[in-house]
């Protein structure tokens, strides 16, 4: 079980942004109260002016007309000090820039120049953009602007594509070092879709040198779903995973699918900006959107960390821009988009844009019980607890005890199992025919009051023991026996491990009354005050509730091996029956960032486990079919949070594919009796290992394996954390987060490959740690069925791949693939952090 302290839900507010391209006020505090009257949060302002880039381009004009034709050198380069004859800016004037240092900046987000190409094949011009680029962030970093935002890389040239992202991430990462304040937006389209990659009259892209470009096409013309993401992949690898660097990203009219929606959602996306030419318009005129961008708002707007809506082109603010440029902004709507001034002057909106974003604030969907409950929580990596070595604190169990369906569900399956055991006229271990139960690691008691209220409910009566080792906890279990049982339980401290069960009045001496009971480690009810005599008996039913986050990770099979010879050996049965583990793989950029960062200061950082409410993670292994935004449209209603909740192909979420890693199961009959060589008994039985295979769809980045766990607590009642099963087997419950396994250098995976995950339960009798290790696999077509056939390794799994058929070859029309090992993560190992038993 995990721990964390719930908040209370503070309310989802927006934090709005203006854009205006062509900004050209040297911007006050004045102009920001302003702003904020207008209901406005904060402006956008470039850090240059319209005579920097004149200067900049007349520099290059005469720089260009003295230089001679670039040509190859003897050796092949055009790598030549002729060619690469650099051309120095000077540095900016006072026109150059209108950003003055006041009380304003820190309300300001900089923009930097759209109009350089940091891509450019043709050395000059790369290297003039990146002294531009560099004199605009030294420029901002001086003002004390602390966020700016930096138009993406041109990602066309010619015939070459995403060719020069390197360069352009190379800068970035100078510039890191050069604004050591500032928060760095790449501001992104969600797709690489050429056709909206257009020069501007002014840009330096178009100057490439001819000789410099590629007169045969390399890349695809067509639309990339996934080009915009792999540049800024490498841009965020190229400056490891900086925390001062993120996207913004630019939403278009039409969403692309929920896959690369999904992307964008994993990556720390800080600005979400919007065009006025992403509005629809409603019947009255007025700017609304379409149902897929509101889902994709809200959805975003779930975050840790939510983006600011940055509204672009959207006309002025009311009495912030002069008359002229206002006209000039306001002219891009037809004159029919909104009702006229005079015509309706009551009711006269100035600014429609950001009256319906207000409007779309107040409408945000309700948090579902888990996103209250773990606000603050999303994406913070937690240690798992470990209950068995640390005395847990009061408040801790409070916190447990505050789960909605837990205990109900403890309860419905103890009445079951009561009511079947009185149905089925199972004999029972006490001499008085009452079912003796024990609820194992009661805690505060919880399933204590639950067992009682079981056995009420299934008119079945019970010898209830409830033994803990946590000797605080034991206090309060004492009071509530006093208190709230009518001292109906036996209570035991003891580590269960140690109990040598329950004890019933002796045959002969049944009929005397019983009351009572506390028994302290080893000992037993105090005869002594009685005539009575007792004997060690059987538990018929043992409840515990030891799991964690991927099952097992609490020592749940150590501890209730440590009875398994208590509970009756042929009717006897625990609740839980048994519980797996399942896993896939994930994008989890966030994630890995906050580790690497750890690990610097504690090297295992990366070996670690975590318990995580996960959010800003992408699933790397998806159903077949990952819906269309239409699908989004139709059922926005039906949505909740993250990657917590179960998607269905009805709401917004690609279906992940979940996998069962292992399974344990109580009573355990093939527990092998103890050695009679070795002194310790053998945890060997609780070793388990598997390999699974995950069919990837779109290309991505791995950066770890989420994991899960499902229980069968009695019959069918069940518990599961697995987005895929959770709503339907206990739906909001709150007990449990993911885990989640990093890997300590992410692994790139290819479009249509596979991610193999080897993991091992390992113990060494005095204590249990995992093993993890990723392989990736790309599937290369084969022309004939001759060659190797890919066999994904799915040894433990419980169904198969999807896509997959049922030998495990990868088919399509008839064609075979040939499974190619593209990447391989070293096996990772929690040893140092191990369980102890
Ligand atoms: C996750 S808590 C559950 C508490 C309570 N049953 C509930 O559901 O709220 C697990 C409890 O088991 C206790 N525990 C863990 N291992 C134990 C052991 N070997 N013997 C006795 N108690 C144990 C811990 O001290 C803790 O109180």
């Amino acid at each position: 079980m995990d721990h964390y302290e719930p908040v209370n839900d503070p309310g989802v507010v927006f934090c709005i942004g203006h854009h205006e391209p062509n900004r050209s006020l040297k911007l006050t505090a004045d102009h920001v109260i302003r702003a904020h009257e207008s209901n406005y949060d904060m402006l956008t302002v470039p850090i240059t002016t319209t005579h920097f880039h004149s200067r900049v381009l007349s520099l290059l004009s005469s720089h260009l007309s003295g230089l001679q034709l670039p040509s190859l050198d003897p050796l092949g380069t055009r790598a030549t000090s002729q060619n690469t004859l650099p051309l120095i800016i000077p540095p900016l004037t006072k026109l150059d820039s209108n950003l003055t240092p006041n009380e304003a900046t820190s309300q300001l987000v900089g923009v930097t120049s759209s109009w350089i190409d940091l891509c450019s094949p043709d050395p000059l011009i790369a290297d003039l953009s990146r002294q531009v680029f560099m004199l605009e962030v030294a420029y901002a970093a001086f003002c004390g602007i602390g966020y700016l935002l930096i138009p993406g890389p041109k990602l066309h040239h010619g015939g070459i594509h995403s060719e020069g992202i390197v360069y352009y991430a190379r800068a970035v990462q100078d510039a890191l070092n050069l604004g050591p304040y500032i928060q760095f937006n790449i501001w992104l389209r969600m797709v690489d879709n050429p056709e909206m990659e257009v020069d501007n009259m002014g840009d330096l892209g178009p100057f490439a040198r001819q000789e410099f470009l590629q007169a045969e096409p390399t890349g695809s013309t067509k639309t990339d779903p996934f080009g915009t993401w792999d540049a800024w992949d490498l841009i965020r690898k190229t400056c490891k995973y900086h925390s001062r660097l993120v996207v913004a990203l630019s939403m278009p009219k039409q969403l692309p699918a929920l896959c690369v929606q999904s992307r964008w959602h994993s990556e720390p996306v800080h600005q979400l900006t919007i065009d006025a030419s992403s509005f629809l318009k409603n019947p009255k005129g007025y700017p609304v959107l379409s149902k897929a961008h509101q889902a994709f708002i809200a959805r975003l707007m779930r975050l840790r960390t939510r983006p600011w809506i940055i509204l672009c082109n959207v006309g002025p603010i009311p009495g912030l821009e002069d008359t002229e440029e206002a006209e000039g902004a306001q002219s891009q709507l037809s004159s029919s988009d909104y009702p006229s001034l005079k015509a309706s002057k009551k009711h006269h909106d100035p600014t429609p844009h950001l009256s319906y974003i207000r409007n779309l604030q107040e409408r945000q969907p309700p948090r579902t019980p888990i996103e209250r409950f773990g606000t603050g929580y999303q994406d913070y990596l937690q240690a798992p607890l470990q209950p068995l070595t640390v005395n847990l604190e009061s408040i801790t169990y409070e916190v447990f005890e505050k789960d909605p369906i837990k205990y109900e569900w403890y309860e419905r399956a103890i009445t079951k199992a009561l009511q079947d055991w009185s149905d089925q006229k199972k004999p029972t271990s006490h001499p008085d025919g009452k079912v003796i139960l024990a609820v194992v690691g009661a805690g505060r008691g919880p399933l204590v009051t639950r067992a009682l209220k079981a056995s009420a409910a299934a008119g079945v009566a019970i010898d209830l023991w409830a033994v803990e080792k946590n000797q605080n906890a034991f206090v309060l279990l004492q009071r509530h026996n006093e208190d709230i049982w009518d001292g109906k339980v036996s209570l035991v401290q003891s580590d269960m491990r140690s109990w040598k069960g329950p004890r019933v009045p002796s045959r002969g001496s049944r009929d005397e009354p019983q009351g009572s009971v506390d028994e302290t480690q080893g000992g037993g009810p105090d005869s002594s005050l009685t005539s009575r005599t007792f004997d060690y008996t059987h538990v018929d039913i043992v409840v515990s509730e030891l799991l964690g986050s991927f099952a097992d990770n609490e020592l749940s099979p150590e501890c209730l091996d440590g009875i398994n010879d208590l509970i009756h050996p042929e009717h006897g049965i625990s609740i839980p029956a048994s519980y797996s583990a399942h896993m896939t793989p994930i994008s989890a950029p966030k994630l890995h960032s906050d580790i690497a960062h750890q690990s610097i200061s504690n090297p295992a950082a990366p070996e670690t486990p975590y318990v995580v409410m996960l959010h800003a993670i992408d699933f790397l292994s998806t159903a077949e079919s990952t819906g269309t935004t239409e699908t989004l449209n139709h059922h926005s209603s039906s949505r909740s949070s993250g990657g917590t909740s179960t998607p269905t192909p009805a709401t917004e979420f690609p279906i992940p594919f979940v996998q069962t890693a292992w399974t344990f199961s109580h009573p355990n009959r093939n527990i092998s009796p103890p050695s009679r060589t070795s002194s310790t008994v053998s945890n060997a039985h609780n070793v388990r290992r598997t390999r699974l295979s995950f069919p990837t769809q779109n290309r991505g980045v791995c950066h770890g394996i989420a994991g899960y766990f499902e229980t069968v607590l009695y019959g069918d009642v069940e518990l599961s954390t697995n987005p895929v099963t959770m709503d339907a087997k206990s739906a909001t419950m709150i007990s449990w987060f993911p885990i989640y396994f990093p890997l300590k250098t992410p692994l790139n995976v290819p479009d249509n490959g596979e991610v193999v995950i080897t993991m091992y339960r390992q113990t060494d009798d005095r204590k249990v740690w995992y093993e993890w290790m990723v392989e990736v696999y790309a599937l290369e077509r084969t022309a004939t069925a001759a060659a190797w056939v890919a066999s994904p390794a799915t040894t433990g799994a419980r169904s198969g791949s999807p896509g997959t058929d049922a030998s495990g070859a990868k088919s399509s029309n008839q064609a075979s693939f040939r499974r190619v090992r593209v990447g391989m993560s070293e096996l990772h190992s929690s040893i140092k952090d191990g369980c102890l038993m």
